[in-house]
């Protein structure tokens, strides 16, 4: 039975009083920010140049620093820029700068795991890694609620690394909805294979070919969308609260019963081959050695396929449908 943190076992104190630089401020390092702010800790932001992030600091009442002045003054330094930047900023902002003994944490383990960053044997490293998107994160928190997470010690010089994963895990209200305790391996292997596989890539072309199927067979396109991509949401949140079976106890007989038995016929032995050649690609390293090559070509595959997924038909339609579909949100 895997090791399950919650409220009670999470104290701030080991890090009250302590200067926490939260490197970055886009989907998760906004969130840190906030979120550990509130909590009573002692954070400062420190980012590359006053650009788009620098303002929503200053909007939120964040006053933030060039990255080199945050880490100067840290005793925690959280890696919170995208991961292909993270080594860079390591080796140039950070390495010479910081303060001998310093903690260095992460969101998720890619550098460490893959070895892009070899941090010093004096720092304790460690890592809480949230299990969803970082505006929920803040979202939930503001609820009083919080998004789980991952915890896991790399390194731990001072004996006190988990308890100090567990405070940051406390401050962002993950230990709210329950840390579970891990290692860099596991994280980064799992997280890598569940976005790539079901989270963004497997349900984003499920939803995709299902639209596209409904649309080849003369469907109109609207009636398309609202079946094979907007429901999805009402769906997902039956899940959220009830568990699949849960889920099944709210939809007809008719689609309990088409669902199990076609459902299956889909996702068969060869997409399950599938999903197991790309975890093997994400644990042999040859899925992070590609992207680290893309990254330093400029991402001309990632961005080319982020222009045929703006200009494809079911996000023209679902853009032009959001208007209606967000008037029939609940406000809160
Ligand atoms: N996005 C998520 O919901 C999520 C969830 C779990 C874990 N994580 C992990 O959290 C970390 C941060 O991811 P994110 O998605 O929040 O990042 P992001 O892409 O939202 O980061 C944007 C921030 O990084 C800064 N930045 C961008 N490029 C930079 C560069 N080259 N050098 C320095 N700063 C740069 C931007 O100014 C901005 O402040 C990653 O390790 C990621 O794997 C993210
Ligand atoms: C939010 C996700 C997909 O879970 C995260 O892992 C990420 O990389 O953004
Ligand atoms: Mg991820
Ligand atoms: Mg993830």
């Amino acid at each position: 039975m895997a090791k399950i943190y919650t409220e009670k076992d999470a104290d701030l104190s080991p890090l009250l009083g302590k200067k926490i630089a939260v490197l970055g401020y886009g989907s998760q390092g906004r969130a840190w920010a906030l979120n550990l702010r509130d909590s009573g800790m002692n954070i400062i932001v420190g980012l590359e140049r006053k650009g788009e992030s620098w303002k929503r600091a200053e909007q939120d009442g964040i006053f933030p620093q060039l990255t080199e002045d945050a880490v100067r003054e840290a005793d925690v330094i959280i890696f919170l820029i995208p991961d292909m930047a993270q080594r860079t900023v390591y080796l140039e902002k950070v390495k010479p700068i910081m303060k001998s003994g310093v903690d260095l944490v992460f969101a998720h383990g890619f550098n460490i795991h893959y070895k892009l960053i070899e941090p010093p044997l004096t720092s304790d490293v460690y890592m809480i890694a949230p299990k969803g998107p970082g505006p929920t994160v803040r979202e939930y928190y503001m609820r009083g609620g919080g998004v789980p997470a991952l915890v896991a010690v790399h390194q731990d010089v001072s004996g006190s690394a988990l308890k100090k994963a567990l405070a940051i895990a406390k401050g962002i209200g993950a230990t709210r909805a329950g840390v579970i305790e891990t290692t860099f391996k596991e994280e980064t292997e799992t997280d890598l294979i569940g976005e790539q596989t079901v989270l963004v890539g497997g349900i984003s072309e499920l939803l995709r070919a299902a639209f596209t199927n409904l649309v080849e067979l003369g469907y109109q396109p609207e009636v398309s969308y609202f079946e094979a991509i907007n429901e999805m949401k009402m769906i997902v949140d039956l899940i959220y609260e009830k568990g699949i079976t849960g889920m099944m106890t709210a939809v007809s007989d008719t689609a309990k019963y088409g669902g199990l038995t076609v459902g299956k016929k889909l996702i068969d032995d060869n997409v399950k081959r599938k999903m197991r050649e790309a975890a093997q690609r994400v644990r042999d390293g040859s899925f992070a050695n590609e992207w680290i090559e893309e990254y330093n070509k400029g991402m001309p595959t990632m961005k080319s396929m982020l222009e045929d997924l703006k200009n494809s038909k079911e996000e023209q339609v679902g853009a032009a449908l959001r208007e209606l579909a967000l008037r029939g949100k609940p406000k809160s």
